[in-house]
């Protein structure tokens, strides 16, 4: 079942498969192929998702989003960065941005 603890639990999985056997696992796979594949594999996510969202449908476009943030996920478990980290920087920056409530303070 989907919930906000959907990445929280692929993060803990990721971080388990990260040095598993490659020939039984994906993630070990990827990783196993260094931090440059897994980053062209995102770039292509990246893109693939680009073009889901100009000329596909909804559900191909949901499907691209999910290899996306999949990989992400891989990126950030390899470099060893907690998702945590990432949410934190987004709640530091709900605090300091809000385009529309500057205009209302236009003084700031
Ligand atoms: N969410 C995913 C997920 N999304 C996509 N993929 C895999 O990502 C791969 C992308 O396919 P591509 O055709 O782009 O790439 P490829 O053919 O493998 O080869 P290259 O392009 O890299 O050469 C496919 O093999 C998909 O199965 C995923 N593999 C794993 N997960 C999650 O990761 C968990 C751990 O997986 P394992 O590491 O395999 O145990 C799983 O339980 C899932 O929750």
């Amino acid at each position: 079942m989907s919930s906000p603890d959907t990445l929280a639990r692929l993060e803990a999985t990721i971080a388990q498969r990260l040095g598993a056997d490659p020939a039984s696992s994906y993630v070990a796979k990827l990783n196993a192929r260094g931090l440059g594949k897994i980053a062209q594999k995102l770039g292509e996510e990246a893109t693939e998702t680009v073009i889901a969202a100009l000329t596909e449908n909804r559900e191909a476009l949901v499907g691209e989003v999910a290899d996306l943030v999949f990989h992400l996920m891989v990126l950030l478990g390899a470099k060893g960065v907690p998702l945590a980290e990432v949410l934190a920087e987004l709640d530091r920056r709900e605090g300091v941005s809000g385009i529309a409530e500057k205009a209302a303070r236009p003084q700031d």
